[in-house]
């Protein structure tokens, strides 16, 4: 059974992780998970994130109401109105990570307009395509000082045309993707930094 402790749990498994790859370097990325009851954890704003604990969390409610704070000065992500947008749009989406790796950013030469076209390697079944030769594209978008623009920028763009990937790219920040789990995501999380890194070796 899912409870909200095993959801915190995940979150800092996965954050620890994330860190020893180098995609989570000091206070640098967050991650969201649901609970049964639809209300979702956060981490909390400006915590290490290779030296996470299950207080650094803060539980908000879908439109985005603190709901529970383990430790009393937490707040939530500066980037929360990114997962919320993702919620919102995605409404089997589970879970929400976000991570700064330095090939996210590298990659950024090799986008065309606001979107970065995925090499057709059998790793993308990873991101749920099952197509022999696929021919993918991942929705980038522009990296605003103000989080809500960007947020309100994948809304706009999102409910428009859906995305191909359950994941975007932010020019000269980082990758968000999302999944039905903590651990989908966390796979995907590591499918589209494998193809960043291939993308950035073929050069
Ligand atoms: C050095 S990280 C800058 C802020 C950011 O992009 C990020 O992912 C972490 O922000 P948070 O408020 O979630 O700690
Ligand atoms: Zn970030």
């Amino acid at each position: 059974m899912t409870t909200t402790a095993t959801v915190r749990a995940d979150l800092v498994t996965s954050a620890q992780q994330f860190y020893q790859l180098g995609w989570m370097l000091g206070t640098a990325g967050n991650l969201s998970a649901k609970n049964p009851d639809g209300s979702f954890w956060i981490t909390a704003s400006g915590k290490a994130k290779g030296r996470l604990s299950e207080q650094d969390f803060v539980r908000l409610a879908p439109h985005g109401q603190v709901l529970e704070s383990p430790l009393p000065e937490n707040r939530p992500s500066a980037e929360t109105s990114i997962h919320q947008a993702i919620y919102d749009l995605f409404p089997e989406a589970q879970a929400c990570y976000h991570v700064h790796s330095v090939e996210a950013n590298l990659v950024t030469q090799f986008c065309e307009g606001d979107s970065l076209t995925l090499p057709p390697l059998e790793m993308i079944k990873g991101l749920g395509i099952w197509e022999e030769n696929p021919q993918v594209s991942l929705p980038v978008f522009e990296n605003y000082l103000d989080v809500p623009k960007i947020a309100q920028a994948i809304r706009d763009r999102f409910s428009v045309s859906c995305p191909e990937v359950p994941a975007l790219l932010i020019r000269h920040h980082g990758v968000t993707v999302w999944g039905t789990s903590p651990t989908e995501a966390h796979n995907r999380v590591e499918i589209a930094e494998y193809l960043f890194r291939y993308i950035v070796a073929l050069g």
